[in-house]
């Protein structure tokens, strides 16, 4: 099986290359003060014009504005908005609307009752980011490099495309589509050298991994 990948928290145009030039099917800009990743407006849309067309640049936001998001699209070509705070589905249908860009709405899982969650948002959004669920009291709602139970998820029936998200690093990933079935997998801080700071060998051999697991 081959899962499509999306890196996220790119913030200098040699990351954008290395996403572009190894296969990587979405870009992640993520637009958050407190993250390591974040980057201003204008350094988005700088990185999101050096790709090249077929890479799907997604706009990572947290609890976002209608303000904020007015900002970040009118300069940024974003081909997909992902919420990865405490939206709720009538927020997510909102923005779907207000902006007719698709949404990809992140869920934090720690153990099954975070599950229940799912079919609400699998009714708004175009696609569902299983993710995490971040510790309490954690700086970031994601990108912590934490992974849940992926049993947990094994034999779930889907009615929207998703995505598995946490903790993913190259050694891992291929294990991670194995058990849980996923077509597309997101990763963060499993392909950096430091926080912030992708390396582009570890990239291409999470690119690699999910294509051949
Ligand atoms: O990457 C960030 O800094 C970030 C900040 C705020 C919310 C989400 C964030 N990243 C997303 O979190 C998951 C998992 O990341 P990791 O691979 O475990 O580091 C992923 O979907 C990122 O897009």
């Amino acid at each position: 099986m081959t899962a499509r990948v999306k890196i996220c928290g790119l913030t200098r145009p040699a990351h954008v290359q290395a996403v572009a030039e190894c296969g990587a099917a979405y870009a992640g800009f993520v637009f958050f003060a407190k993250s390591p990743r974040n980057v201003s407006i204008a350094q988005a849309r700088d990185l999101a014009l050096t790709l090249k067309p077929g890479v799907a640049k997604v706009g990572l936001v947290v609890n976002a504005t209608n303000d904020e998001l007015d900002a970040i699209l009118a300069e940024v070509p974003l081909d997909m908005l992902q919420l990865h705070g405490k939206e709720s589905p009538a927020r997510v249908a909102e923005i779907r609307a207000r902006y007719g860009l698709p949404v990809m709405k992140a869920v934090g899982v720690a153990d099954a009752a975070d599950l229940d969650q799912l079919a609400a948002y699998e009714a708004v959004a175009d696609q569902i980011l299983v993710d995490a669920k971040a510790p309490k009291g954690a700086d970031l709602p994601g990108g912590n490099g934490l992974s849940f139970d992926w049993t947990l998820i094994a034999d779930r029936k889907w009615s929207k495309p998703w995505m598995l998200a946490g903790g993913l690093t190259p050694e891992n990933v291929a294990l991670a589509i194995e058990k849980t079935g996923a077509t597309q997998v997101d990763v963060s801080s499993g392909v950096e050298a430091a926080p912030g700071q992708k390396d582009d060998a570890l990239v291409r051999a999470f690119v690699a991994a999910a294509a051949y697991s």
